[in-house]
């Protein structure tokens, strides 16, 4: 790739009104070319409508985007051939082989992979003459993909591309997708998984509300949020967070339902402390749980909520 090549996107004050709700509230994204970025979110943060709006299928109530150097308002044909999108649901023809759906999607394109090489990297090899309506949710998340691939786009697509999928599929799908990344493809994809983007993702951005909070590589926002361990406890009874003020490292407090999240430093300086404290109150401890931080732990610390409360399970 050269130097001088444009970041394969360029997005600018994106914003989006659905009459009165904002579902994107000025979005600034630059991905560059060869990177897999996620956008991470809860539940209507604004995550697919922002892809639509990068992939053109929506025009933005401001603001521009730029793909592979393009405008949408040009040469939007030209432009369309080069990139590839899996939409959240992608509703095939039940009655239709996957080598037929496959045939069909590669006459939409001037250029592409073989019907073969798309079976081959979806790994449907064995379903190449299935109905498409006999397929399972994985197989069909992987023949999603493979219509996305298609037209060999430079740039790739994927609104939650693992949803639903039982562990296997999705790690099924994990491989493909770790394959592409390799191949040097630009890719772009939301989740809910938050391992997932901690995984495939060179960055992400976490999506609240219509807007990026923060964005960066997954162990740098960790770390970004200090601590990097949480440690989660219930006492006997309610007290207040100005207690906690003095715990050594402590980084972040927030008061979750019966008790209270902290970010820290030094494991071994804080829970000594946190259990004297807690003596010395009179209280006892009814739940007292540590562990490594998460994106989940950077999104809280940014929106002082949790994104996996946020979350349908
Ligand atoms: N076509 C539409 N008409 C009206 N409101 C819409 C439309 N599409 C999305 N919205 C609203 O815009 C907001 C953002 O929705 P969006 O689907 O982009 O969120 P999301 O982060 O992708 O959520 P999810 O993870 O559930 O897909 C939500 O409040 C949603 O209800």
């Amino acid at each position: 790739m050269s130097e001088f090549a444009p970041p394969a996107i360029e997005a600018k004050g994106l914003v989006k009104h659905y009459g009165g709700t904002v579902a994107v509230d000025g979005i600034d994204l630059v991905v560059q070319s060869g990177e897999c970025v996620g956008l991470l979110g809860p539940n209507g943060a604004g995550k697919s409508t922002t892809m639509e709006l990068l992939e053109g299928l929506q025009a933005p109530t401001s603001g521009s985007v730029s793909l592979l150097g393009q405008r949408w308002e040009g040469d939007s044909t030209g432009l369309r051939a080069r990139i590839g999108i899996a939409p959240q649901e992608t509703r095939f023809y039940g009655r239709l082989t996957v080598h037929e759906t496959l045939e069909l999607f590669r006459s939409f394109y001037p250029r592409g992979l073989s019907v073969d090489e798309l079976i081959g990297l979806a790994r449907l090899e064995e379903k190449r003459g299935a109905y498409v309506m006999h397929l399972s949710g994985g197989q069909l998340q992987r023949l999603s993909l493979a219509a996305a691939l298609a037209g060999d786009p430079e740039l790739l697509f994927l609104d939650e591309p693992t949803a639903g999928l039982d562990p296997q599929s999705r790690e099924a799908l994990w491989d493909i997708l770790s394959g592409l990344k390799a191949g040097g493809r630009t890719v772009v994809l939301t989740t809910h998984y938050l391992g997932e983007a901690q995984m495939l993702c060179d960055w992400v951005a976490i999506v609240d509300r219509g807007r990026i909070v923060t964005q960066g590589k997954p162990t740098e926002l960790i770390a970004g949020i200090g601590g990097g361990h949480v440690i989660e406890l219930v006492a006997s009874r309610a007290f207040a967070p100005e207690t906690l003020a003095d715990l050594p490292t402590l980084h972040n407090l927030f008061p979750r339902g019966a008790g209270f999240t902290l970010h820290v430093a030094e494991l071994h300086l804080a829970l000594p402390w946190l259990m004297e404290r807690v003596r010395s109150l009179g209280m006892t401890l009814r739940a007292l749980s540590t562990r490594e931080a998460t994106l989940d732990d950077v999104f809280l610390a940014f929106t002082g909520r949790s994104l996996r409360e946020s979350e349908p399970t």
